[in-house]
């Protein structure tokens, strides 16, 4: 008989424990309540491979703790640098009038882009905004990440990641802010979600010292540390080159378990991860 994959939705108004059997259980909602749906059921049949453990998706919900280990990573000789632009975390219980004084405090640059401290999903924690002067600082509202701004030639590079996996995809993104602009604006630039607008820049005609794709051993070394760190086999990550460089790039932000549909080839790559989960397993 020819053996297939067959998805199936978990009914969320039924107990977990009584559907199945499956295999491999995909899932992404947030929520302490389905933590726990899913810890249970995993205590109850650790044959099933569940993927991804709660935890570590938990980790990717707060954008302070989503990159600390890209910061912690050492890429020395790996054909480039990755880090994370400088940033601030502003709590909720902050006043919005100290904000300046702790971006002075901790030497940061503007202009700024300040981003809601959790992401949940909701339109709102993807609300972003760029601060370019010291007063548009006092409209913010808290909690907030506050990061510097690096101009990247308005081209960002979207890291899908499947197990092992890697497929880069060109996106446009904001463009460069100069020194004669920031003297021109003020106020708060607020934005929305940009990854959904964005177009796909794989087809432009691009300048090639901006379009140019990092290089292989950097993105292998970065998805495979951040895999083992993480403890996550499906996520991507939003990368950018500082511009004016050939090989300095700053990782912003790292989504678990991404739209894959705009990822090429996703059909094949997904269904052949599934299987190689399966096989590992016998
Ligand atoms: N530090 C930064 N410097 C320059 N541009 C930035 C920086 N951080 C974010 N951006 C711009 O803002 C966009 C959205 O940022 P980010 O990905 O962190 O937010 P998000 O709400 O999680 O977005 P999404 O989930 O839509 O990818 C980026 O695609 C990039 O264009
Ligand atoms: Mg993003």
């Amino acid at each position: 008989m020819n053996k297939g994959i067959f998805f199936v939705a978990i009914d969320l108004n039924k107990p977990m424990l009584e559907q199945g059997p499956f295999d491999v259980v995909l899932h992404k909602l947030p929520g302490k309540e389905w933590r726990e749906i899913i810890e249970d059921y995993r205590h109850k049949h650790p044959e099933v491979t569940i993927l991804d453990p709660p935890d570590a998706i938990q980790h990717l919900l707060n954008r302070q703790s989503m990159l600390q280990n890209v910061a912690e990573l050492n890429l020395s000789d790996c054909h480039g640098k990755v880090g994370v632009p400088q940033q601030l975390v502003i709590t909720k219980n902050a006043s919005a009038s100290t904000i300046p004084y702790e971006v002075t405090k901790a030497g940061m640059k503007l202009p700024l882009v300040a981003k809601p401290l959790v992401v949940d999903g909701s339109a709102k924690s993807h609300e972003l905004c760029i601060a370019y002067d010291e007063l548009s600082l006092l409209k913010l509202e808290p909690p907030l990440v506050l990061q510097e701004f690096v101009n990247h030639g308005g081209l960002l590079f979207k890291i899908y990641i499947v197990g092992e996996t890697i497929k880069v995809v060109r996106r446009f993104s904001l463009p460069n802010v100069g020194k004669h602009e920031l003297l021109d604006v003020d106020g708060l630039f607020r934005f929305p979600r940009v990854s959904c607008a964005a177009a796909s820049a794989d087809e432009a005609d691009l300048d090639p010292n901006i379009a140019e794709h990092p290089p292989k051993p950097l993105l292998e070394r970065l998805a495979r540390d951040l895999r083992r760190r993480l403890g996550l086999h499906l996520f991507n990550i939003d990368m950018i080159r500082e511009h004016g460089t050939k090989d300095v790039f700053y990782v912003i932000d790292i989504n678990y378990f991404p739209g894959y549909g705009k990822m090429p080839e996703y059909e094949q790559i997904f269904i052949d991860f599934l299987l190689s989960l399966v096989k590992n397993k016998v």
